[in-house]
């Protein structure tokens, strides 16, 4: 980040918290460096970051990671160079922004909460995201039936409920269509629905606002709490902790709780173990990638309900196999296609065969035909396992360069056509008999190891996509 990003930042950050906060505590710091992830700021004394740490770090962070900065952590120093150590922390942690003040002033025009959590309960669910436009198939089949068990509003028999997969698999319309049926058949319940990084808006604004009381007791008041995209709060370490307390006492309240993720919760780097523990107390299920006939099922629902919009529009024997064959990367590109290809249809007055398909399609055909590179799987994995694609070429045989290395191996062998010979080549000359040994390795660890399993089905997901 640049000090002329940073002063862009700043005059945001000037609007968001008031002139006298911004002079007090946001003039004096003075931008360093951004490494890593943790951008890096001198203060005057250690009082003061201290409590630009506690008070807004979350803030900050916000700002620069929607600006465009890849900012995980903030770290203050004071002018002489030595950590700012909040007063109750581990020494180990002293750079770390992790403190959430557990009690803040209520301000003297608070609003009534209840007031506060109506406009809460406006976070939009999609009306087209319901169970009847829910297309079930082998992939997402235990994913559904716990999404409807949690939508009947029974006794809380497994909490939270964990829906968790890869993009575009539907877990946000099942959170959606867990919501409306909820608000349909228990209209008495408090039911709020919001992304983590909604979550984390309001918890920065009750912050700013000093009304944090508020935003406790807003939070502590819902009957049933759906938080999407959870992964969102990793590495934002106050709205973690926020997160954490509101979720032990919603639970202990015996309240319901649904959370989406795009991976499992042990594997999203930089949740509290805390955090990840909690998640994993409830039902965890996954979103599988679909299959062949979970994407033409979807096909067939969708022309279905465009029926009514085009009734004069027909598809030719043959065209939605064509599609669920060929795009298979997630179901919101199945439907986009499905989508300009009535649009286009309608446009021309033709019928849907596999010319119109072709032609309007074109580009979107293309790109899931993209054939994958050895060096693009040598690329994500070495940025997977953070490490150098150096050293997944080069010679070391260390267990921490030669694992993520048969990992590339693998998946080389599998998503590309290339030999093993050409594949040994491209990995700093070895031989076939190298690359082999690495893919077999890599086969019988899937079986016993279940991180390598997760590692690899990531990679895989990362690749296709
Ligand atoms: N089984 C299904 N039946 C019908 N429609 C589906 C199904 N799965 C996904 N979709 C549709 O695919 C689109 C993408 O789904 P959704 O937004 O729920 O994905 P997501 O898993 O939340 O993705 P992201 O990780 O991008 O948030 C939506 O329009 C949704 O209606």
């Amino acid at each position: 980040m640049t000090q002329e990003k940073w002063g862009q930042l700043r005059s945001k950050l000037l609007k968001a918290i008031g002139k006298n906060n911004y002079t007090t505590w946001i003039e004096p710091l003075e931008f360093q460096e951004l490494q890593d992830g943790v951008a890096t700021f001198s203060v005057p004394t250690n009082f003061m970051g201290n409590y630009v740490s506690q008070n807004f770090a979350d803030l900050i962070l916000y700002e620069m990671n929607t600006a465009g900065e890849s900012v995980q952590r903030l770290a203050f120093r004071v002018a002489a160079n030595s950590p700012v150590r909040p007063s109750n922390e581990h020494e180990g942690d002293s750079a770390d922004v992790r403190k959430t003040p557990q009690s803040q002033p209520l301000s003297q025009q608070a609003e009534p909460a209840q007031d506060a959590l109506e406009s809460l309960q406006a976070a939009p669910l999609d009306a087209r995201f319901t169970f009847d436009s829910f297309v079930v198939g082998k992939p997402n089949e235990l994913a559904h039936a716990a999404a409807r068990r949690v939508s009947e509003g029974g006794p809380v028999t497994f909490n939270p409920l964990v829906l968790y997969g890869g993009v575009g698999l539907g877990k946000t319309h099942l959170m959606h269509a867990i919501a409306w049926e909820l608000k349909n058949k228990r209209p008495e319940l408090n039911v709020l629905y919001l992304s983590a990084e909604q979550f984390m808006y309001r918890f920065v604004q009750a912050l700013r606002e000093r009304r944090m009381m508020d935003f406790k007791h807003l939070f502590r008041s819902v009957d049933v709490l759906m938080v999407d995209d959870v992964q969102f709060i990793a590495g934002k370490d106050s709205t973690q902790e926020e997160f954490f307390h509101t979720f032990n006492a919603l639970v202990d309240q015996n309240k319901q709780i649904i959370i989406s993720a795009d991976r499992a919760p042990g594997e999203i780097k930089d949740l509290e173990e805390r955090v990840k523990s909690r998640l994993q107390c409830g039902l965890v299920v996954d979103l599988h990638p679909t299959d062949y006939e979970l994407r033409l099922g979807i096909l067939q629902n969708k022309v279905q309900q465009y029926s009514s919009t085009y009734p004069d529009l027909t598809i030719a024997d043959g065209v939605l196999e064509f599609l669920a064959h060929r795009i298979s990367t997630n179901v919101r590109v199945l439907e986009g296609a499905l989508t300009r290809l009535f649009a286009f249809a309608s446009l021309v007055g033709r019928e849907i065969d596999m010319e119109l398909t072709q032609d309007c399609l074109a580009d979107v055909l293309r790109a899931s035909e993209r054939k994958i590179t050895v060096e693009e799987i040598q690329r994500k994995v070495s940025d997977y396992y953070n490490i150098r694609l150096s050293d997944i070429i080069g010679p070391k045989r260390l267990r921490s360069y030669a694992r993520p290395r048969q990992v590339a191996m693998y998946l080389c062998k599998q998503l590309t056509s290339r030999s093993l010979p050409e594949i040994g080549r491209r990995f700093g000359g070895r031989d076939h008999t190298t690359v082999m040994h690495g893919v077999k390795r890599i086969e019988e660890l899937k079986v016993t190891d279940g991180q390598i399993a997760e590692d690899v089905e990531m990679l895989r997901r990362a690749l296709e996509a």
